[in-house]
């Protein structure tokens, strides 16, 4: 085929994937005990395991918590497949690319507030997979603690399977939609969504649009969860029924497929007989979702100062100390400023948390200039920062009546333990050379009386 019917096949693959994205139908909830079936009668009723399984399929339980875990943080679910997934061949390795996993120790730990410009252009048939280029984390991964920033660019749809036995995906586009046939059915995600996939979740990305961009927080530590209300009461910030689930569907292909499988940091390649997205029926709480952070019920003041932005949390990964996040996912969502006598934008800080800030669309109330979409930046813990100083006389000067913030969608992954770079982050040449320079200049006003 020319490059041009290479080009148009991808557009009619493309268009064919639009068309099952925007027809998708799901189970709304976070948490929920969902059950599905793609063909009525799959799924056992009142026993999860009946001697035989209807429709012939094979019963598998995916334990997402350890099985004696508190029930209200106990995840697990049921799925009923064609074939057993236990019905494969040795994994043997595979190369990493551009993909790191904790520990990260390749380079010393940096005080510095950083900032990267958008990723490159991905070379020629780039998948998902291949376009994960991992910036930093923290932790380690066989201790089940810690987080990896990862960003990606894609330019083609996955036709191999992927599953991260290291933690779970919270995927972040920026730039072009996805669709994500999962072992639990189909989610589709455009840029201001996000979608999940939890631990050890088979699944492949096609892409709806000719390139994709985006952010990956992935989580070793425990599983994202809401996080607890406290004195805002029983609703607010992300509302547990927006958060969706697929309904069952399934691939009956016999033949070769790629499952690529990430284990402690390696990737590990099998070929299967048959896809092992094959799950006809399923039932349980331990299921990938979407969610689209334009519903974030954004709280904020209505009297003075500017709140932590805590109470911009959508999702918690709780460590062993109480209020104490192994990473917390942090949304800037369009919202009206009203405080009176306050300094409106973030002010300045350090903080013993280290946040790492991608931008989704638009521009970020802190940042008059440079922080642009697809790019990031970096201020690990007691590292200064806040206000750039065109922001900081902007906003000192400001006339205070109600203002609409609604010109960007920015994030944060914000994480116990510092951000530790990998080399490729150290040494890119997207890096930018001279972010300290937004913080020059500032006027001396100080007066004694
Ligand atoms: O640094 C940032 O821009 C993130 C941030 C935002 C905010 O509103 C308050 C504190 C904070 O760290
Ligand atoms: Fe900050």
């Amino acid at each position: 085929m020319s490059d041009g019917g290479t080009a148009r096949a991808g557009q009619s693959e493309r268009d064919e994937a639009r068309k099952v994205a925007e027809s998708l139908t799901y189970l709304s909830g976070f948490g929920n005990e969902h059950s599905s079936e793609a063909v009525p009668g799959a799924l056992p009723v009142g026993r999860n395991s009946p001697q035989r399984a209807p429709l012939g399929l094979y019963a598998e339980q995916l334990s997402g918590t350890a099985f004696t875990e508190p029930r209200a943080v106990n995840r697990r679910s049921w799925l009923y497949r064609i074939r057993p997934s236990a019905a494969h061949p040795a994994f043997t390795r595979a190369g990493n690319g551009t993909l790191r996993t904790a520990p990260f120790n390749q380079t010393a730990p940096d005080p510095n507030r950083l900032r990267w410009d958008p990723l490159p252009e991905p070379g020629p048939d780039t998948d998902f997979l291949a376009g994960l280029w991992t910036l930093g984390g923290n932790g380690d991964v066989t201790q089940r603690t810690g987080m990896a920033v990862h960003l990606y660019h894609a330019n083609a749809s996955m036709k191999r399977v992927f599953s991260n036995a290291d933690g779970e995906l919270l995927i972040v586009p920026e730039r072009g939609g996805l669709l994500l046939r999962t072992e639990f059915g189909l989610l589709h995600a455009e840029p201001g969504h996000i979608a999940l996939i939890p631990r050890g979740v088979r699944f492949r990305v096609e892409l709806l649009d000719a390139t994709a961009r985006g952010y990956v927080c992935e989580n070793y530590g425990a599983a994202f969860r809401l996080p607890d209300l406290g004195p805002i009461g029983a609703n607010g910030l992300a509302n547990a029924r927006d958060f969706q689930a697929p309904v069952a569907a399934y691939e009956d292909v016999e033949g070769p497929v790629e499952v690529v499988n990430k284990f402690c940091g390696n990737l590990w390649s099998a070929t299967y007989g048959h896809s092992p997205l094959d799950v006809v029926a399923w039932h349980g709480n331990y299921v990938p979702y979407v969610y689209d952070l334009r519903r974030f019920n954004v709280l904020g003041t209505i009297s003075y100062d500017h709140p932590d932005p805590s109470i911009f949390t959508v999702l918690t990964s709780p460590s062993d100390t109480p209020g104490l996040a192994g990473v917390d996912f942090v949304v800037f969502a369009p919202r009206w400023l009203v405080g009176e006598d306050t300094f409106r934008p973030p002010y300045f800080h350090r903080n013993v948390m280290s946040e790492y800030m991608g931008l989704i669309e638009g521009a970020y109330d802190a940042k008059a200039e440079g922080f642009v979409p697809g790019g990031g930046s970096l201020h690990n813990m007691m590292s200064a920062h806040g206000p750039d100083r065109e922001t900081f006389e902007r906003a000192s000067n400001a006339e205070l009546k109600p203002q609409k913030i609604d010109d960007g969608l920015a994030f944060m992954f914000e994480t116990r333990w510092p951000v530790i770079l990998t080399p490729q982050a150290a040494r890119a040449e997207h890096v930018q050379e001279r972010y300290d320079a937004v913080w020059e200049g500032f006027e001396r006003h100080f007066r004694e009386q």
